[in-house]
């Protein structure tokens, strides 16, 4: 299976102009199986004052374009997640489009992001933690911050998920984190995951695919652009048999701070 991770640099132009741009080099990337698109790059993840006014019902253009482009592809779409505006309130929205431009899997962001971002007190989180089944297994998704809070991961993982697609606006200066927890969660809960984060000023590209042995399958680097990815998902079931440390959890205790 072939995967393109497209790491977009959201500065420079108009936001027709970006959906453009892109939009000319997701059509070019014929052969890929499964395309994935970074966190609000139509937007840019920095433009908080835009997104009230770039938000998108959900059948908006984010949704409408990754449609077309799977279509024309033959291809699964994740388009990262762009500004869904739903009955006055705002959310940070991923959606997974089938080959058929059928959307099957829908993420609104959990953990949003209030340490020198505005995107907590603009956003509203979501609640749920949804899993489908494609032709390549069962995919779960989160966003960026995400990646920091290990019960929610688990939580896919008790949903069944076996592959996750991590779009991100992750920032250059804790790069080493974003390093850390991509390959801490691949491992951790024993899934093939896919981050694509952004580029561009301020942001920490080096969007990266990271099986479950721990094994960085690709990775790129700090610019703009598409990065390539053979992978074998079934490469988390022989993981899971062979290492069946998920299997070993003990779910007949609950751990609590204990007085000494
Ligand atoms: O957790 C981090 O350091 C970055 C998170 C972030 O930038 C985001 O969720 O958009």
């Amino acid at each position: 299976m072939r995967v393109a991770m497209v790491q977009v640099d959201s500065s420079g132009e108009s936001v027709p102009e970006r959906r453009a741009r892109v939009g000319e080099l997701v059509r070019g990337l014929g052969g890929a199986d499964l395309v994935v698109l970074p966190e609000l790059w139509a937007v840019g993840y920095f433009a908080f004052d835009a997104y009230a006014e770039g938000a998108e019902p959900f059948e908006g253009p984010s949704v409408s374009d990754a449609r077309s482009w799977a279509r024309e592809l033959g291809a699964w779409v994740h388009l990262g997640s762009f500004v869904e505006m739903d009955a006055g309130r705002l959310f940070n929205t991923a959606v997974l489009l089938s080959p058929e431009g059928e959307v099957a899997h829908v993420y609104r962001k959990i953990h949003v992001f209030g340490y020198r971002s505005r995107e907590a007190e603009l956003l509203t989180p979501g609640d749920e933690l949804p899993v489908a089944d494609t032709s390549f297994g069962r995919v779960a998704a989160t966003t960026c911050y995400d990646l920091r809070f290990p019960e929610l991961w688990r939580g896919l993982v008790d949903g069944g998920a076996q592959i996750a697609i991590v779009p991100a606006a992750w920032p250059a200066a804790r790069r080493e984190h974003w390093r850390l927890f991509t390959s801490c969660r691949a491992v951790e809960e024993q899934v093939l995951l896919i981050g694509c984060n952004a580029a561009g000023a301020e942001l920490g590209g080096h969007s990266r695919v990271v099986d479950p042995w721990g094994a960085v399958l690709a990775e790129a680097g700090t610019e703009a652009g598409v990065t390539w990815c053979d992978v074998d998902p079934a490469v988390v079931e022989r993981a899971r048999a062979e290492f069946p440390v998920l299997a070993d959890r003990r779910t007949d205790l609950t751990f609590q701070g204990a007085d000494v």
